[in-house]
């Protein structure tokens, strides 16, 4: 075997490091939140990373003395994941049909207070302001405060433009916290979206029960699936541009070819960044012996985002990821810019059960039921004897006085 690679039957998804650390740094910082509110929320955002935590004034987006270059990148950004938005409810109406029993429905409810986390530890991530503002706004959400720990210009800008009534300038567990239990002027949200490192997460996780998150949006995963590939190169930058953002970030490079691997090895190990991050493995090229092992460890390893070199394979042999790139001209880069499909997508498995952010998340579905007099009469009777066969004595009363 070639020691520039390992092989995909043996590969494991690591657990972050010092995740017991980080669930138990946590789970104190919301209890001090919980217990001593604002008061916490301040002290620890100052002592964690010596930074005031206050609400800022957004500017309308044209106010902001930004590079005119950026600002229409930024605007071009926000029409295309505003346009996917539209796309993605364009056939959701409320519906109800009649039967002989009444009238049944559901109707869509925008959730209303909504806490959008835009991460910016390492970087201003400017263009989570618009993948978690928009479809908030698209889908009717009126109250959407956005959270950050960076004041970046551009991120201010892009979150007045993508529709922030208010900017809480915190970042951390500290923030998710504050958002959940609210703060200063602000009563808490109802939900909280939008991806950040493992202690944003993992407050997300831990203000589940009071508080509905979008999905666990964690430190950053690529599986490249690719046997025969026309650049290299291109595949080369995608892997490093995913494992640029977090020391716990990951891509992966499954291949059932030597050559390709080897490739990518040689071209990896000639470049500092690639070779520091195959060391760590935050960069693993895997060699698979066919499809079918790659299809099983793909589908079992869940990633964030998946790229699919080969554009004559049918989409439906995956099941388990964030979002699907097909073909090398579909860069993940795109997708976490301006493609328009939304970059806050499930890690660490969480596929398994989850999407990624879209605007359907941002809605409830209410069931709505008029009964007819026939209904009555029909409906009572199986209630009562369901009822009866419970033991729930009232319902059961309920019901039959209704007959
Ligand atoms: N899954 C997705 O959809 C997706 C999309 C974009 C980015 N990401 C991820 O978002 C993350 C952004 O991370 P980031 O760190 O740059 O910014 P961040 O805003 O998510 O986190 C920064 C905050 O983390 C807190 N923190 C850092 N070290 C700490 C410590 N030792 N103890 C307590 N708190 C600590 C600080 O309060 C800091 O403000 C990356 O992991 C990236 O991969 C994920
Ligand atoms: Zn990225």
């Amino acid at each position: 075997m070639n020691v520039n690679y390992s092989l995909v039957k043996d590969y494991q998804r690591p657990a972050f490091k010092d995740q017991s650390k980080i669930e138990d740094t946590v789970a104190k910082i919301l209890h001090k939140i919980k217990v001593h509110g604002d008061q916490a929320v301040q002290a620890i955002s100052q002592e964690i990373d010596q930074q005031q935590a206050q609400y800022i004034d957004l500017l309308p987006f044209d106010d902001y003395a930004i590079d005119q270059g950026l600002k229409d990148a930024i605007k071009s950004a926000y029409r295309r994941i505003q346009k996917y938005c539209q796309f993605q409810i364009k056939d959701l109406k409320n519906d109800q049909f009649s039967d002989e029993m009444g009238d049944f429905g559901f109707v869509y409810q925008p959730i209303e207070r909504i806490g959008a986390y835009i991460p910016g530890g390492q970087f201003p991530l400017i263009s989570t302001a618009l993948m978690t503002l928009v479809p908030a706004k698209v889908a009717g959400c009126p109250v959407r405060v956005a959270c950050s720990p960076s004041d970046h210009p551009a991120l201010l800008a892009a979150a007045s433009l993508a529709g922030a009534t208010q900017f809480l300038h915190i970042g951390g567990a500290q923030a998710i916290g504050a958002l959940s239990y609210g703060f200063a002027q602000t009563a808490p949200v109802n939900m909280i979206v939008g991806p950040g490192n493992a202690y944003v997460n993992q407050a997300k996780a831990q203000v589940q029960h009071r508080t509905q998150i979008d999905t666990l949006a964690g430190p950053s995963e690529l599986l490249i699936y690719a046997n025969q590939i026309k650049h290299p190169e291109w595949l080369m930058y995608d892997a490093l541009a995913q494992a640029e953002h977090d020391a716990n970030a990951i891509s992966l490079v499954v291949s059932e070819s030597t050559a390709l691997l080897d490739k990518l090895y040689t071209l990896l190990a000639d470049h500092d960044k690639g070779k520091a991050l195959l060391a760590n493995d935050n960069i693993v090229l895997l060699l698979s012996d066919d499809q079918k092992q790659s299809l099983s460890f793909i589908n079992d390893y869940a990633p964030e985002h998946l790229m699919v070199c080969d554009e004559s394979m049918k989409t439906a042999l995956f099941t388990n990821y964030g979002s699907l790139f097909i073909g090398e001209n579909s860069a993940v880069a795109f997708g976490d810019y301006c493609a328009g499909p939304n970059h806050t997508l499930p890690t660490a498995g969480s596929a398994k059960f989850s999407g990624g952010l879209s605007v359907h998340q941002f809605l409830k579905v209410l069931s709505t039921q008029k009964i007819n007099n026939t209904g009555r009469g029909v409906l009572a009777n199986i209630s009562a004897k369901l009822a009866a066969a419970e033991g729930l004595i009232y319902h059961q009363k309920s019901a039959e006085i209704r007959k």
